[in-house]
């Protein structure tokens, strides 16, 4: 994956932006490949390239990462086992995370070998992050996530689910806490993500452009950086993921190996091991997902499991849910949101910039203001933004309440209206599939009467009785909506919400105090859903280091005046 943001960050985005827990372990175990004892290096390389795609095609939409474990690839052979890690997880979507499971730990020097192998883009396996043994201590870690790698991360071994793990990890410590072994590497996790930092030279001030993880921190300042250290915490125990979860804190991301094949509970393992904001910790599947007949079926069960399981340990914790799991986006209603920040939201700012859709400037709106940015979707006339686009408008959807406590979307079908939201629900209707396993079916609406060939004015899925997302552009005055709502309803569809790209939230006049947004979402009473609003605009240029001062001025100040 590249990207500017740190591994972690990148796992807590993508979490939220997908809505899951779920971490698909790539683990071609040579029984699994059915292949004879005696099939040479080539054959084994290729039947494990291909198992590894059969799952990456089947569970892309569920998984938040994916850990391939380097000792299946290694044990191939050492012509081509490194080389086929390296072509799987070139294969693997550029928006998904890469955790090699290596395990490494060692000297300094060896160490900064081992990251260069598991990081370098060229030479090595391109991963993002890794899992590494903190035995050796501080030094033998410090190279995977300082430096030229200060942005990559490391779960360590804190309690692994392996029975062996009592042996040593569970020991008491005699120190002054009497804590055990894996305690102290778990409050070490905290530490040494402070150190790495500090090795760095970065202020932890302005180290963060996290703005997406708000909901794995329920109790952290604004101000910490993100961590760069996780911790393995096998799901087979639940007494220790508890005591790992107490010592590391809210903000440390757990992954927790062991459902399935191993025999670790699920629930109970949620229940030891989430935050409080329901989120920091990660289920790693391997087996039972390859093993499965139907590898998306499963992965998509597990997904939907974990996130029942989640749900039932925040209700239990008296925790009101749906926006702290996955949502940084606090008002769906119109109100534009708070000023967070989510990656999905960051990577569409960027390349509406780039193509020239979001410009910033002076620019007389019909409204008669003049506005320091002007967006013209329109101008979204490539293949490559059309697919960003529609894959930031399915993320924003996926991040709303247009998604249920189960992880399911609250709509049948996708409507389009004529014109330009035609194309906006055809890509919004293909990107939840693609990107989400969503599917859903797709309909819009001709402004011309036909009296051959299909005829009528609704073309595609049949909404009679559906319930239906529309989708457009953005909302000016509110007049096409509210035409699509009317249209809908004649034909007794149910309208539930609308999806939109940009939400300007600013007040209609000076003396009506409520956004076009705002004001669709209060008389119609279904959620607008816009990818960002005016805060997140706002929110990005004081973090970002490309534009000039002023514009952030320009921009605060317009939002000042006209701003709901
Ligand atoms: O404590 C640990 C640390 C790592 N693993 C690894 O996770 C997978 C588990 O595979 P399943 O098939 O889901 O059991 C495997 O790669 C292990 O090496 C772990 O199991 N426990």
């Amino acid at each position: 994956m590249t990207s500017s943001s740190s591994f972690f960050q990148q796992l807590s985005s993508r979490s939220q932006s997908i809505n899951s827990l779920l971490c698909i372990g790539l683990d071609p175990h040579f029984k699994e490949l059915n292949l004879p004892p005696t099939a040479n290096e080539t054959e084994r390389a290729e039947a494990a390239y291909q198992f590894c795609q059969r799952i990456i095609d089947a569970t892309h939409p569920y998984t938040v990462c994916y850990k391939p474990n380097a000792a299946f690839f290694e044990a191939i052979g050492t012509k081509l086992g490194c080389a086929t890690l390296r072509r799987v997880i070139d294969s693997i979507p550029s928006d998904i995370p890469i955790l090699l499971d290596v395990k490494r730990g060692d000297i300094g020097t060896t160490a900064s070998a081992y990251a260069d192998a598991c990081y370098d883009t060229v030479h090595g396996l391109n991963g993002d992050g890794v899992t590494l043994s903190p035995l050796m201590g501080w030094d033998s870690v410090e190279p995977f996530i300082t430096g030229k790698y200060a942005n990559k991360g490391a779960f360590l071994l804190c309690k692994t689910s392996n029975p062996g793990s009592n042996d040593i990890l569970a020991l008491t410590l005699q120190n002054n806490n009497n804590e055990t072994l894996f305690e102290k590497i778990a409050r070490l996790a905290n530490e040494w993500s402070q150190k790495a930092v500090v090795s760095d030279n970065v202020p932890s001030s302005s180290s963060s452009t996290d703005n997406n993880n708000t909901t794995s921190s329920s109790s952290s300042s604004s101000s910490s950086p993100p961590p760069k250290l996780g911790l393995v915490v096998g799901a087979t125990d639940p007494q220790a993921l508890s005591a790992a979860r107490r010592a590391a804190g809210p903000d440390v991301w757990i992954l927790a190996p062991g459902v399935g094949a191993q025999g670790g509970d699920l629930a109970s393992a949620c229940k030891a091991g989430l935050n409080d904001a329901g989120t920091g910790m990660l289920i790693p599947v391997s087996r039972s997902v390859s093993g499965a007949a139907d590898p998306g079926a499963e992965a998509q069960r597990l997904k939907d499991e974990i996130n029942a399981a989640r749900s039932a340990v925040l209700e239990a914790r008296g925790v009101k849910k749906r926006k702290q799991i996955d949502n940084t986006n606090e008002d769906h209603g119109g109100g534009g949101g708070g000023g967070g920040v989510a990656l999905y939201q960051k990577e569409f700012l960027e390349f509406s910039l780039q193509e020239g859709v979001l410009k910033f400037g002076s620019f007389v709106l019909k409204s008669g203001r003049t506005s320091p940015y002007f967006f013209n979707a329109g101008l979204f006339s490539s293949g490559s933004a059309l697919h960003k686009l529609g894959k930031s408008y399915a993320a924003a959807i996926m991040a709303s309440e247009l998604v249920d406590k189960d992880g399911k979307v609250t709509f049948d079908v996708v409507f389009g209206p004529a014109y330009k939201g035609i194309s906006l629900g055809a890509l919004v209707c293909a990107a939840l599939y693609n990107n989400f396993g969503v599917e859903t079916g797709f309909a819009y609406n001709r402004k011309e009467v036909k009296d051959h060939g299909e005829g009528g004015i609704l073309v595609g899925a049949s909404m009679a009785g559906k319930r239906v997302l529309i989708v457009d552009d953005v909302i000016t005055a509110g007049t096409a909506i509210r035409e699509s709502y009317d249209l809908l309803k004649s034909i007794e569809a149910i309208p539930v919400g609308v999806s939109i790209a940009l939400d300007r939230a600013e007040k209609k006049s000076l003396d009506d105090p409520l956004s076009a947004v705002q004001a669709v979402a209060r008389d119609l009473n279904i959620p607008v859903v816009s990818i960002v609003a005016l805060p997140q605009l706002q929110e990005y240029l004081r973090c970002s280091s490309k534009y000039d001062e002023e514009v952030l001025k320009h921009v605060t100040e317009y939002r000042s005046m006209y701003g709901v």
